[in-house]
């Protein structure tokens, strides 16, 4: 577990390595920068808390001219289950009309909180709407519609933390995506 010994104890197994998100995160990179033309006006909009981590090391592998945008949204608060209400603690500052929308996300799980950000942001007129998710539990969606442009890992129907991850604001100074014991919760 190396440098993240403080937390040993309390996850079950380690499912991404820090060598394998970084790995993905580089291919991921590459795969926005071919996505877009170089004079587009792209505005990169991480969705706190969970994403600081997945913004901050993916927008070093883009590489084009994006502007920086931050959204505060919960709907988990100090539980594994969504509370099925998702609440804008703090709006993004950007004017998004005309623009390219590109929402950073660290996990997609039931999808509630994605699906209420997009069609809140639809209504601003931005020129187009992409998502890129660092992970993906497509066992759990209720938002069956609701799909990443970019992915950068599948995972199963596990409660992970770490890499911006938390469990009631915890472990999200790991190095690598963990499986929480479930004694940690239940
Ligand atoms: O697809 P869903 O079931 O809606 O779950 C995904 C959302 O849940 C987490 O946010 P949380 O509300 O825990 O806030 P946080 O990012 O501040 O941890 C995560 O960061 C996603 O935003
Ligand atoms: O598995 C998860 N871990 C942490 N936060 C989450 N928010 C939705 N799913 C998860």
């Amino acid at each position: 577990m190396g440098k993240n010994t403080v937390f040993a104890d309390d996850i079950e197994e380690i499912i991404i390595s820090e060598e394998k998100l970084k790995t993905r995160i580089r291919e991921l990179g590459e795969e926005i920068t071919a996505a877009y033309n170089e004079d587009d006006d792209i505005v990169m909009l991480c969705i706190l808390r969970g994403a600081v981590l997945f913004m901050a090391d993916l927008a070093r592998e883009i590489d084009l001219p994006v502007v920086f945008d931050f959204m505060d949204v919960s709907s988990y608060g100090a539980s594994t289950e969504s509370s099925g209400v998702v609440r804008i603690i703090k709006d993004m500052e950007e004017n998004i009309e005309d623009r390219h929308l590109l929402i950073v996300e660290d996990i997609i799980d039931t999808g509630r909180t994605l699906k209420h950000v997009v069609d809140m942001l639809h209504t601003r007129s931005p020129k187009s709407i992409k998502i890129v998710t660092l992970l993906d539990k497509p066992e759990r969606r209720v938002q069956k519609e609701l799909e990443a442009d970019f992915n950068g890992f599948e995972i199963p129907d596990k409660f992970v933390v770490g890499y911006g991850l938390d469990f009631a604001e915890k472990y999200r100074n790991l190095s690598f995506i963990g499986v929480l014991k479930e004694k940690m919760y239940s």
